[in-house]
């Protein structure tokens, strides 16, 4: 949002009509909004004259900036930026602050080339569902969408040796990924991967007797 600079001296109703633009005050604190308010689009006072029209054409420079931005994108999409909407120097300073397992950092490089890359949770949005699962001392938890796997294997990781998560997904191409990185860091045996629509492995462990184990479930995400 723009902000307007008005001197500390104005008093209170011109202060009102110079930050808010409001129809009052005496007539300097109009003067004051309409100085810093620009004319209407295409309407210039005093009127401009008339420039002859140029010709637009698709310059070396414009190809050269067409280029870059590509690149950019490219280069966003590798890195998985896109999915947090920040820019390269704060990105920069999460990567080199989240503390990521090694093949957690493998297979967000890998998602980030795949379709639908934006979905994956962030590296700092992992490190905080595996912190919760660890103050919470949580033995159970339920994934539903797992994608290529990053937040499950993240939770997994944290789990103890007894833990276990129930993986849900649907896309039996994004599982594969997963299932390859829980394998690469050692904790396949603590996740029972689930491909089938949630909504039916969800009752299958509701009719299994899930809801009266003792070990209840304390994380679903
Ligand atoms: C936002 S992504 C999950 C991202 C994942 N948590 C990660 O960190 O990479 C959502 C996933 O849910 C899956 N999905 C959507 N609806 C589903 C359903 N009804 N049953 C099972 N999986 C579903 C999609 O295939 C997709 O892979």
């Amino acid at each position: 949002m723009r902000r307007w600079a008005v001197s500390p001296s104005l008093p209170p109703a011109a202060f009102a009509s110079a930050t808010l633009g409001l129809g009052v005050g005496p007539p300097q604190a109009r003067t004051l909004a309409s100085a810093a308010t620009p004319p209407p689009l295409g309407h210039c006072s005093p009127p401009c004259p008339r420039r002859p029209r140029r010709r637009r054409s698709l310059c070396s420079s414009s190809a050269a900036a067409s280029a870059a931005t590509t690149a950019l994108a490219v280069e966003e999409a590798r890195r998985g930026r896109k999915q947090l909407g920040m820019d390269p120097p704060l990105y920069d300073y999460l990567l080199s602050n989240v503390r990521e397992h090694p093949v957690l950092r493998d297979l967000r490089e890998e998602t980030a080339s795949m379709r639908g890359s934006q979905m994956q949770v962030s590296p700092a949005q992992a490190q905080l569902l595996a912190m919760l699962v660890q103050i919470l001392g949580a033995e159970r938890c339920i994934e539903v969408g797992v994608y290529t796997g990053y937040s499950s294997l993240a939770v997994a990781l944290a789990l103890p040796e007894s833990g276990r998560l129930v993986a849900c997904e649907r896309d039996e191409r994004c599982l594969e990924v997963a299932k390859r990185y829980y394998q690469l860091a050692g904790v396949a045996h603590k996740v029972d991967v689930k491909h089938a629509l949630a909504v039916d492995s969800l009752r299958s462990l509701l009719d299994c007797g899930e809801a009266s184990r003792q070990e209840n479930v304390r994380g679903i995400f």
